[in-house]
């Protein structure tokens, strides 16, 4: 193994391997921790990758910790890779207040363009590029990509395969961030890391995006109708209409009495990866 990554975690799972590893980022200019699940059938030969992007406040753990999602990968035979929400180390600017939805645990999957977010905070080409180039280099995975996440992480995976056609097969999310652009945690995210120019960060707007998507991967949505962000930040039906405006093939499910919370993400993960399974092994 390369000795850029170092293991710091190791645990059976469904006949599987949870392992978490610490290695040094270019693309964000520090050290960064990321998961892995190996199902049983990576054992034999390679596996297909989904890529899960959490929310704000995670890190790899609270997807690989809640989401429940082993059992079904292991069936499948699908690997999954949670990486950290932001770059972090001492020398990392955070939000000035502390504040949980920018800086550490934040990062939005964005290239920062402004000082002092810029040195460090690139944590798009860190999922989109750095962190698959390592995975496919160092495990017995292959090529063939999904993305999925939730929330800032949601955004992410639509940001992620809108932007990029033909670097995954499959996409979808939980509870996304639709239309960043237009509500308070996106509008001061992509302000500091962005700067003014609401042209910039267009770029980084779901419901901008799908139109102008250069492939029709099918999306699927879930969201919790119970859930408290939904009117203010999360905005789902600018989604919705964003999709039907350009024809994009959606499923975007609203899940009576079901909250933000990974509760809400366990009891519908295996229709995600169902989903990611049939163009992950297509
Ligand atoms: N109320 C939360 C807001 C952040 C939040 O709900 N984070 C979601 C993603 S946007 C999450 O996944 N939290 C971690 C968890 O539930 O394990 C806080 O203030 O920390």
């Amino acid at each position: 193994m390369d000795a850029n990554l170092e293991l710091i975690a190791s645990n059976k799972s469904f006949g599987g391997w949870h392992k978490r590893y610490r290695h040094r980022s270019t693309a964000n200019g520090c050290d960064m921790v990321f998961a892995i699940y190996l199902p049983p059938a990576a054992e034999t030969g390679p596996v297909p990758v989904l890529y899960w992007l959490s929310g704000l406040t995670c890190t790899d753990e609270n997807f690989m910790q809640k989401a429940g999602a082993q059992r079904v990968a292991a069936e499948l035979g699908i690997a999954i890779v949670a990486p950290d929400t932001s770059p972090r180390g001492e020398d990392v600017p955070d939000d000035p207040e502390g504040a949980y939805d920018f800086g550490l645990g934040a990062g939005f999957y964005v290239n920062a363009t402004q000082a002092p977010y810029n040195r460090h905070y690139h944590m798009y080409d860190y999922v989109t590029k750095e962190l698959p180039a390592l995975v496919e280099a160092h495990f017995p995975v292959t090529d063939r990509r999904a993305i999925s996440g939730h929330s800032m992480g949601g955004h992410g995976a639509l940001i992620c395969a809108f932007r990029n056609p033909g670097r995954y097969v499959s996409v979808s999310a939980f509870s996304p961030i639709c239309a960043p652009m237009d509500c308070p945690w996106g509008q001061k995210a992509l302000g500091r890391y962005l700067g003014d120019n609401r042209e910039a960060w267009a770029q980084w707007d779901a419901s901008r995006l799908i139109g102008e998507a250069g492939e029709r991967l099918p999306l699927l949505v879930d969201q919790g109708s119970e859930d408290g962000f939904l009117e203010e930040q999360l905005l789902t039906h600018r989604l919705v209409d964003a999709a039907k405006a350009a024809d994009h093939p959606a499923t975007i499910r609203m899940q009576a009495g079901y909250d933000h919370s990974y509760y809400f993400i366990a009891s519908f993960i295996e229709d995600h990866l169902r989903h990611h399974g049939a163009a992950l092994l297509d």
